[in-house]
């Protein structure tokens, strides 16, 4: 012991005595501020976070780790903890001090990269892929049939060329450029008379059909028009041809068709303007979008479209503040590592926490009698499990149903690789070792299962259509598919997953490499990278609204037995929260702004935990509708700094445009104010500062009056990149 310092002593110390108890809380908090002290950072987080997992109240752990995640750089993790201890003790002045300092870490990084960033590095339209969605052939030939029938337009049947003497061509061009010049001049049925002359002399040119369906479309003659571009054969047809034919075809409700009439034209664009021609590819994306989202926006007074910042989610109707605008339910969820010690069904979200959960360490001082008169009352909780034992489920039909979707893949029982991630889930992200320092292997508040199911669902469907269409292994056909579901998701991240996260991206390749029945997935590192950046930009954390706290209240109500009264003081306890990430196909195409217009809600949605989109203010049909990714009470350039750290986007809302950082720069005309002085700030928000009484006023009348006494939001947990 001599060659020890006093901190190391402590360390050894208290390491004794969590070996003899290795279940109190305290003793873990207490060798996590000894680790941090003797800047062991990893190992301090380590400890806090198994306090936690004893006792997710303990404020010493809480702080501990906060600090530690701080020091390491996990800047969403630190807030995390720190949120947490604010909800037990919002006046927690340590909390807030250190929250102080690491607004202060995040702003300085900040502005290290706020210095090297363009603030136009993300194009939403070169994310969005063409690919020709499974099942479209089918629906390709339908649309063809559907012109030949409603609209007699043939397109298998092309305008056949014509020989013509030179003489004639040349007639014809001439009353080609008189028609024009007519066009030119806005004479439009002057046009058409002369270029039909033109086509009259020169029928298979295609350069004057493809005038011609011009003309038409001017004079509004969509269906003549459309028989024009149609019938110039496939490789005489110009960029221009696929554009118009697009645009008809799109009019026409035929949407596969339109689609590949506007890939074509996409495609079609010289190299050189691919980056500011996108007309055809924004095009595309608005009919695929409606394709899409129609079917899911149905129920509800809102549609998605196709903007600069990708897919939107705009209002139809008006909306006012306090309704919800639309609900949503998951196609893939995991359990929150920091609530995963919590029983939640594995498969729905759904809450099934016991009595002890509830009341924590105010159980065992509880009488029995009260104890029993509890149990009695509390719904059944006991989860039903997979044989692996490491999947709980609320019912049997969850437990079947996540078998048959992406269970049957991951078993334990069946795939050792999967294990580890497992191990993994249960120590909060880390790989323990027997000797040395435990492996950070897993860097997302998430749970990388849900990763996992990812993989595993796409895997269980596209066997399941490979057994029915009797084949030895899925086709191309069968995968994507098989795909469909997760094609909804945008994925966009500028650092690498897979270097952060070597292990994870091992053990899940082992994961998947052997699916049985001779099925083989090779997770390369692309697919790592997109699957992990899919889930960060959309992941929405949830949980149950209605627990069985909630149903044992209700059952309290009801009874006259004397012992309800002698809870009562025990029962106003925060109902833990068994918190879920999930991804929502609809929810997932609502963009951020800080002067959010709607909230993110937790509700039931067919009777089980989804989410309700509520209205915070009220909106009028074609507006858009905002949620919020962050908390919008954090000052505006941390906000940015979030924002950008977390989803790659500089944020340019309305309150990050009325709102300045501080007071040394005139929020209106962003003059400086010199050195050792400060400018005014607006005495209402306290959040924009002036040069001037002019400016003030100005910057009112331009937007400060929408936000200054704006109500913010606070998202319980962005899911997100650490
Ligand atoms: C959950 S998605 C929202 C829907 C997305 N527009 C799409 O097409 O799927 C989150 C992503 O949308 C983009 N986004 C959301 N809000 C934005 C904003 N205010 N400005 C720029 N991009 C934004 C960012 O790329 C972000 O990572």
């Amino acid at each position: 012991m001599e060659d020890l310092s006093e901190v190391e002593q402590k360390i050894v110390a208290m390491s004794g005595l969590i070996q003899a108890d290795q279940t109190n809380p305290e003793s873990f908090a207490e060798r996590s501020c000894l680790f941090y002290e003797r800047e062991l950072y990893n190992q301090a987080l380590e400890d806090a976070k198994t306090a936690l997992m004893y006792d997710p109240q303990c404020m010493n752990a809480l702080i501990a780790a906060g600090r530690a995640a701080l020091k390491m750089g996990k800047f969403d993790q630190s807030y995390a903890f720190y949120k947490d201890g604010l909800e037990i003790d919002p006046k927690n002045n340590i909390i807030i001090e250190d929250l102080k300092l690491l607004q202060k870490n995040i702003v300085s990084e900040y502005e290290r990269k706020a210095e090297s960033i363009k603030e136009d590095s993300y194009n939403a339209v070169q994310l969005c892929s063409q690919d020709v969605y499974p099942g479209d052939n089918e629906l390709y030939k339908l649309e063809i049939e559907i012109l030949q029938r409603k609209y007699k337009i043939d397109p298998t049947k092309a305008i056949a060329p014509t020989q013509v003497d030179l003489k004639v061509r040349k007639d014809a061009a001439s009353f080609a450029v008189m028609a024009f010049n007519f066009r030119k001049d806005g004479m439009t049925q002057e046009a058409l008379q002369s270029i039909q002359v033109a086509v009259g002399k020169d029928g298979g040119n295609y350069r004057l059909i493809q005038m011609r369906a011009e003309i038409w479309h001017d004079l509004g003659e969509d269906i003549n028009a459309l028989r024009d571009v149609v019938g110039i054969p496939k490789p005489c047809r110009e960029m221009n041809t696929w554009k118009l034919g697009g645009k008809l075809l799109k009019k026409f409700e035929l949407p596969v068709m339109a689609e590949f009439w506007y890939r074509k034209a996409t495609q079609m664009i010289p190299e050189s303007e691919k980056n500011t021609d996108l007309e055809s590819a924004i095009e595309f994306q608005k009919i695929r979008v409606k394709r899409i989202y129609g079917p899911l926006t149905m129920d509800f007074p809102v549609t998605v479209n196709f903007t600069d910042y990708g897919r939107a989610v705009f209002a139809t109707d008006n909306l006012e503040s306090g309704e919800d605008a639309f609900e949503d339910t998951p196609v893939v969820v995991g359990q929150v590592l920091s609530t995963s010690h919590l029983p939640g069904c594995d498969h729905c979200g759904m809450s099934m926490i016991s009595p002890l959960d509830y009341f924590g360490t105010t159980w065992e001082q509880l009488s029995a009698g009260l104890r029993s008169f509890v149990n009695d009352l509390w719904p059944e909780v006991e989860p039903y499990y997979c044989s692996c034992k490491r999947e709980k489920y609320c019912s049997v039909t969850c437990r079947g149903e996540a078998w048959d979707s992406y269970h049957q893949i991951i078993c334990p029982n069946k795939n050792a690789a999967s294990s580890e991630m497992y191990d993994i889930i249960d120590n909060k992200g880390y790989i323990k070792k027997e000797k040395g320092l435990p492996i950070d292997a897993w860097t997302g508040q998430y749970s990388p299962m849900l990763l996992a199911k990812i993989w595993g669902i796409i895997i269980a469907e596209a066997k399941r259509q490979m057994k029915a269409a009797n084949l030895e292994e899925p086709t191309t056909e069968i995968w994507a598919s098989a795909k469909m579901p997760f094609r909804k998701f945008i994925s966009y991240g500028v650092t690498s997953a897979v270097k952060r996260m070597p292990e994870m991206y091992d053990i899940m390749k082992r994961m998947f490499a052997d699916c049985g029945d001779g099925l083989k997935y090779d997770i390369t590192e692309q697919e790592f990278e997109a699957r992990y950046y899919q889930a960060t930009c959309n992941l929405q954390s949830f949980g149950s609204s209605y627990t069985p706290k909630h149903r044992f209240m209700e059952k309290l109500a009801k009874t006259e037995d004397i012992r309800s009264l002698q809870l009562l003081k025990h029962l106003d306890k925060k109902v833990p929260s068994v918190l879920f990430a999930g991804m929502f196909p609809l929810h997932a195409c609502l963009n951020h702004a800080c002067d959010n217009n709607v909230e993110v809600m937790e509700g039931y949605v067919n009777g089980r935990p989804g989410v309700h989109v509520r209205v915070k203010k009220d909106i009028k049909p074609g507006d858009e509708l905002f949620t919020t990714y962050i908390d919008t009470t954090m000052p505006r350039k941390l906000r940015r700094a979030w924002l950008y750290k977390s989803f790659n986007f500089w944020c340019n809302c309305k309150l990050c445009q009325f709102e300045g950082d501080d007071n040394s720069t005139c929020t209106n005309c962003k003059k400086a104010a010199g050195e050792g002085k400060k400018f005014l700030g607006c005495s209402k928000c306290k959040r924009a500062w002036y040069c001037s009484t002019k400016c003030q006023k100005q910057s009112w009348v331009k937007g400060h009056r929408s936000i200054c006494s704006m109500m913010h939001s606070q998202v319980h947990m962005q899911v997100s990149e650490k």
